[in-house]
């Protein structure tokens, strides 16, 4: 029997990119997301050459997660790697200027979708034992702080100390946890984060090289499919053209 892996937010950027990626390396793939028809494009795709299964799917909503993992078809349940995926960035402008709304969408999706998925697939991923990986989808706002990050920037070092916390717990389980930390990714992350600005998301990927959600697909899979006995316990990665910047200071 192949390999299983279940992939939140798949209909789209690194999600989408993972599904491929898993499936040229044969594994069968629980795709999950909220949008049904990129989910529907992504089954035909990839269903001709592994096994499907898909799951319209809100990470908020811990019922709704429950349910889905509950109903796993035969041949989908022993979940090797599930990979954390799900999440977004909203209000890029100032803290003061932000809504409180967004601040609870990405805290709502980010934290607590996540740790949903991840209470809900534990107990398969512990019975599956060595070699079974959490991927957790972190960034570089989680480590360095930057304008307009505020609360999108702390959902992610979140996301970092969940995955050390859960790896001291899982010790002896066999049970492997990963915070993958990108920087700069052309998918349609900005297009979400500026509400639909095209324009934007345009500018900020435009005249440099960002990185390609393949980039963070093939790390995926490879920090997944490592020999058992390997952990890698964060893996942050930027674009070659993208550094740090200096600190900012205020002057009369
Ligand atoms: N692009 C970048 O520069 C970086 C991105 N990241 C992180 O990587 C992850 C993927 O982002 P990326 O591929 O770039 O962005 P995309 O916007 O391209 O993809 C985001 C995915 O998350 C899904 N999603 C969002 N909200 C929910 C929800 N409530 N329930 C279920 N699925 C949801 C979307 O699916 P749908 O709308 O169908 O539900 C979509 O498939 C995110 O966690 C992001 O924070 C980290 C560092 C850099
Ligand atoms: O997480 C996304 C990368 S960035 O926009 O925070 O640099």
């Amino acid at each position: 029997m192949s390999d299983i892996v279940l992939i939140t937010g798949a209909t789209s950027g690194f999600g989408r990119a993972a599904a491929r990626r898993f499936a040229e390396a044969g594994w069968s793939l629980i795709l999950t997301g909220r949008r049904a028809e990129r989910l529907a494009d992504l089954e035909k795709e990839l269903g001709g050459k592994v096994p499907v299964h898909t799951a319209v799917l809100d990470v908020r909503d811990a019922d709704a997660v429950k349910d889905v993992i509950t109903a796993l078809p035969e041949g989908f349940r022993a979940v090797k790697a599930l990979i954390n995926n799900a999440g977004l960035a909203l209000a890029p402008q100032p803290a003061q200027k932000a809504d409180l709304d967004d601040w609870h969408t990405m805290i709502d999706t980010n934290i607590k979708g996540l740790v949903n998925v991840t209470h809900a697939v534990l107990p398969t991923l512990i019975e599956t034992g060595a070699g079974a990986s959490i991927v957790n989808l972190g960034s570089v706002a989680g480590q360095w702080p930057y304008p307009g990050s505020h609360v999108y920037g702390a959902s992610k070092a979140f996301v970092q100390q969940f995955t050390y916390n859960l790896r001291c717990d899982l010790q002896g389980t066999g049970v492997r946890v990963t915070d993958i930390a990108p920087g700069m990714a052309e998918t349609e992350f900005t297009l979400v984060r500026t509400g639909g600005d095209q324009a934007a998301s345009d500018k900020l990927y435009g005249d440099t090289t960002p990185l390609e959600a393949e980039d963070i697909a093939e790390l995926i899979f490879y920090t997944a499919s490592l020999p058992a006995h390997v952990n890698v316990n964060r893996l942050e990665v930027m674009p070659t053209r993208q550094a740090w910047s200096a600190f900012a200071v205020d002057r009369d």
